[in-house]
């Protein structure tokens, strides 16, 4: 049975990535937030953890600098560097994309052992293009060990962090997610808005690599508003227990192609 990698995001604490791990959670991945205090020892100490008990950190920083992105990789030493900046998609952001891009080739010549995450942003359901991202693909596949498609809401809406992709708590158009992970020989993890209560139907309709969650495994505050940077240890069982129900659905098909 093949297993599903299970990501879990804003975990800042050893004490957090030690209950994560336990239960079952395979990558661990934290955010550094600026580029000015990039070395935080707790997060440190998260990394090493996780090393330690044979799961996988990955690290978002939320900085481009290339020289300051390397000093962080050399002092945390994670398994994975995450990269989630916008992609403007089209002619028009020709240039940026390859300013984008040189910098994660930089990152990877310099940290070939890391490994590399690129997130691809898809729409909302009924909105997501699929072209520009499809043909996306072949030009940067050689550069990417895992790539992870999250929700990019539409141009009248700011992102929750500017100039990146991620926390908007909302799934994506998984139709163009299948078509990603059939188009790729990359292993996909499916990120964006995932929870407890879609992550079954997120994986047998899309068939990732992988799913990842942030905003709907965080806890929540009295008024249900999601907590930043702490997270909510019984959504995250629930989480990695319907991530396996749907992995051993899906070895059950693949084992009896005819039945379904
Ligand atoms: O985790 C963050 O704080 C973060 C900040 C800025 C960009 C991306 C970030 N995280 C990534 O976003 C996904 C999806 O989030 P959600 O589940 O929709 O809330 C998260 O898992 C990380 O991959």
């Amino acid at each position: 049975m093949k297993k599903i990698v299970v990501q879990i995001y804003e975990v800042q604490t050893p004490d957090e990535a030690e209950s994560l791990i336990n239960g079952g959670v395979d990558h661990l991945g934290s955010v550094v937030l600026d580029p000015e205090r990039w070395k935080v020892a707790e997060l440190k100490d998260t990394v090493r953890l996780a090393a330690q008990a044979g799961a996988k950190s990955s690290m978002i920083p939320l900085f481009s600098d290339p020289d300051t992105i390397s000093r962080m990789l050399d002092f945390y030493r994670p398994a994975i560097v995450h990269f989630c900046e916008h992609l403007p998609l089209g002619d028009e952001g020709r240039k940026q994309l390859n300013d984008i891009f040189a910098v994660q080739r930089i990152v990877k010549q310099r940290f070939p052992e890391i490994q590399t995450m690129r997130t691809l942003p898809v729409g909302l359901p009924g909105e997501a293009e699929t072209d520009d991202l499809l043909a996306l693909l072949p030009e940067i596949e050689h550069l990417c060990d895992w790539f992870l498609t999250d929700t990019s809401p539409t141009a009248r809406e700011a992102a929750p962090v500017p100039g990146f992709v991620g926390i908007t708590g909302r799934p994506s158009d998984w139709a163009v997610v299948a078509k990603l992970v059939a188009s790729t020989p990359v292993p996909v993890i499916l990120a964006g808005g995932m929870s407890p209560e879609n992550v079954y139907d997120g994986i047998v309709q899309t068939r990732p690599a992988g799913v990842d969650s942030c905003t709907q495994t965080n806890r929540r505050d009295p008024a249900g508003n999601p907590v930043r940077f702490s997270k909510d240890m019984d959504r995250v069982r629930r989480f990695v227990e319907e991530t396996r129900r749907a992995e051993a659905c899906i070895a059950r098909d693949e084992a009896n192609p005819d039945i379904s």
